[in-house]
């Protein structure tokens, strides 16, 4: 079967509070987006990337691969109001039965391992999504209080989100709902059960300029997947 990763690019990063978006910011010299590519591409050279990204950033784009000599082979598709409508886009560029990542383009550490096991674990169970344990203790606010919450039922999601074709297809058809934050709240509202396998700590969104310090501090220490997870299957 074809792997495939949709790599979505399609947001204007709000929070970040930068004129270019965050997709585009660079680390270490080079736009994060072209990171994130480049960590799929070294994982599978036969994978084939859809680059959702917003309209008035396509051109950019496209100087962006000019001056940096970035000759990935990559599809483009639009970019939507939200990263549903996003998704859907990229998807649309989808023909053939396949296995289907979701990635954030703005993850670039995602590890070789992750990788594997969530388009490996996908292959065979249908789906599989990334997660971490959460490491710090958490409380639930109630209407005037909080009270502490067991942690060991709770888990942090990341992307890639990978699915067989069949079932992404089909749950993308339904309504959008608010609830929907990532593929397999999609998914699960579909009537599947999504399995989970481990992600890796570095594998952070970048979102806040906070993340971009970050995101620098692991490229000068040499990114290598230094916290990954014990083998995690739910
Ligand atoms: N309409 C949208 C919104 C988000 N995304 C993508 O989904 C990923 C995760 O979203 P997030 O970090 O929330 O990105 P933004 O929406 O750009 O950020 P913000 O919420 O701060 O505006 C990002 O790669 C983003 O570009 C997208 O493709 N299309
Ligand atoms: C898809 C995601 O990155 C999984 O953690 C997350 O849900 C995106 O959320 P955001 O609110 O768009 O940042």
């Amino acid at each position: 079967m074809t792997n495939y990763a949709v790599i979505v690019a399609g947001g204007s990063g709000t929070r970040m509070g930068s004129s270019v978006p965050k997709q585009f910011l660079k680390i270490n010299d080079l736009p994060v987006l072209m990171h994130t590519i480049k960590t799929f591409q070294q994982f599978d050279t036969q994978m084939k990337l859809i680059l959702v990204l917003p309209e008035s950033q396509i051109d950019y784009w496209q100087q962006l691969c000019e001056e940096h000599q970035f000759d990935a082979k990559h599809q483009i598709a639009k970019g939507g109001s939200t990263r549903f409508e996003s998704v859907k886009n990229g998807l649309s560029l989808i023909t053939e039965t396949a296995l289907i990542g979701i990635h954030d383009g703005v993850r670039p550490f995602v590890s070789p391992n992750t990788l594997k096991r969530c388009y490996h674990h996908a292959q065979a169970l249908g789906n599989a999504i990334p997660v971490l344990d959460a490491f710090e203790s958490i409380r639930q606010l109630n209407d005037d209080c909080s009270k502490a919450i067991d942690r060991s039922s709770i888990k942090l999601v990341q992307t890639p989100q990978v699915f067989h074709s069949d079932q992404l297809m089909a749950a993308y058809n339904q309504d959008y709902d608010s609830l929907f934050t990532d593929d397999a709240s999609v998914v699960e509202a579909y009537g599947k059960t999504i399995h989970l396998v481990a992600g890796n700590r570095e594998n952070i969104k970048i979102t806040t300029p906070f993340d971009l310090v970050l995101a620098e501090a692991f490229i000068k220490a040499g990114f290598e997947e230094m916290e990954d997870e014990d083998e995690l299957e739910i």
